[in-house]
Order: C-alpha cells, then structure tokens, then sequence
C-alpha cells in the first residue's frame, strides 16, 4: 500500500468526552506528515493510539506490513542518572543490538542528532539536548515510521532550526516517515508536505503541499484555527 499507516474511522472515548470523532487519515510512504490542531484537539490520543500505547474505542489502523515505529510523545522516557551514552547503550542493548555493533551505533546515532557533549549525566541536559538524546533513543530500533508529539515545544529559534533539520535529514536521508505534531502551523511548514487538521477531535482536512499554495494553507489554517 502506499500509506504507510492509516485509520479508519478512528474514535476515542473517555467518558464523556469524546477525544477522537471518526479520523479517517492517511500517511503515505516517505512524508512528513504535520498533524495540526489546538490544545485538546486529540492529537496525543491520536498518536498513542498510531504508536499502540493505546486502543480506539472503535475503528481500525491500518498498518503497513512489518513496519517499525519509533515514538517520542510527551516526556521521553530518559534515564536522568545515565550520560547520553550511557542511556543509548541500554536502549541498544535491550533492543537485542550486538555487543560488538553498540559503540559505533551510539557514535552514529550521537552524530545523526548532533549532541556532543556525551559525558554530563542527563539530569543536567537543556530540553535542546534532551529532545535531541529522545530522538536518538526513539532512532534505536531503525524505524520506518517516526511519531514525533511536539518535539519543538519549549525550544528556542536555534533548537527549533536544528530539530526541523535532523527530521529532514532523517526522512531524506534515512527514508523514514515522520508524523509531527504542533499547534502552529508556520513551526511545520518548513518541513512538512503532508497536513492533517484536527479539530475538537475531528480531522477536518488532509492536505498535501503539492496541491496546495502555502498562502492557501495559512488561510485555511488562520479560517478554522485562530
Ligand atoms: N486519560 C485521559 N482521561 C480523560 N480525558 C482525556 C485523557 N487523555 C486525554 N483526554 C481528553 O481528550 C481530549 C484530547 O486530548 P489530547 O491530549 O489527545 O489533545 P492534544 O491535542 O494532544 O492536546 P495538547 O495540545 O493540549 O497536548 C481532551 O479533551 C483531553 O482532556
């Protein structure tokens, strides 16, 4: 198929409140995929459910077959007592990498999200070095498909530039499908080609950017969200 994950008329329940309302979406193979949408739109559920942290209360995914997915959504799971290093070698090693193969996979995975500074304890981190060390545990498995649930909140202009290129040098390089989620549109449009807009639960519009203007995007965007 050429998406590399869908859903079906995807609905989520808690209570009362419904968090996702029949999202019919569709990832193709080789995009990056801006999921857009205010606070409590349903972008985290729909992204835990993708990443199967998490069940629908009805509808289905639509999985292409054999596909690895990598996820970081909201806190990365990091061990605050460990080095960057020393976190990837765990990570490595419970993903059942080979002892003789782990130095040179830390070395290129370190490289892949720019982080240098290898030996202070990861309690210490700026949230710039924690995301890029989250990106790198979520790389250990090679996935084929990467969810990213706002990996740009909360970093300055610098970081924010660094991230956008490490995503694109993962998709192009690497070939890996990313989903990205934001609640401002402009922070994706440097690299996404793919939109869904999520609103009170509903996936409003699919767009892809080569059937759209970027001034038809911000228009759409600035009708339905601001
Ligand atoms: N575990 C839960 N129990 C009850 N309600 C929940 C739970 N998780 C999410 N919700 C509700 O579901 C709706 C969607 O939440 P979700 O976190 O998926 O949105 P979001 O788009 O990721 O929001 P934000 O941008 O603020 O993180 C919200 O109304 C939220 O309060």
């Amino acid at each position: 198929m050429n998406d590399i994950i869908r859903t079906q008329n995807l609905c989520k329940h808690y209570k009362e409140t419904i968090a996702l309302d029949n999202v019919s979406l569709h990832i193709p193979r080789g995009a990056i995929y801006g999921l857009i949408g205010n606070n409590g739109a349903g972008k985290t559920t729909l992204m835990r459910i993708l990443s199967n942290l998490q069940s629908p209360s009805s509808g289905t995914v639509v999985k292409s077959e054999n596909i690895k997915i990598g996820a970081i959504i909201e806190t990365p799971a990091l061990y605050p007592t460990l080095s960057a290093k020393g976190n990837l070698k765990y990570q490595l090693k419970i993903c059942g990498c080979p002892s003789k193969e782990v130095k040179s996979k830390i070395a290129e995975l370190l490289e892949l999200v720019h982080l240098k500074d290898t030996r202070k304890l990861v309690m210490n981190y700026s949230l710039g070095m924690r995301q890029r060390l989250a990106l790198a545990m979520a790389l250990v498995g090679n996935p084929q498909f990467l969810i990213l649930d706002e990996p740009l909140n909360g970093l300055d202009p610098e970081g924010i530039k660094d991230v956008r290129a490490i995503i694109a040098k993962l998709n192009e390089e690497y070939g890996v499908t990313i989903m990205i989620s934001s609640h401002i549109l402009s922070e994706l449009q440097k690299v996404a080609n793919h939109y869904g807009f999520l609103k009170n639960g509903v996936l409003i519009q699919e767009f892809s950017s080569s059937e759209i203007a970027d001034t038809d995007l911000e228009t759409f965007y600035f009708k339905n969200f601001l």
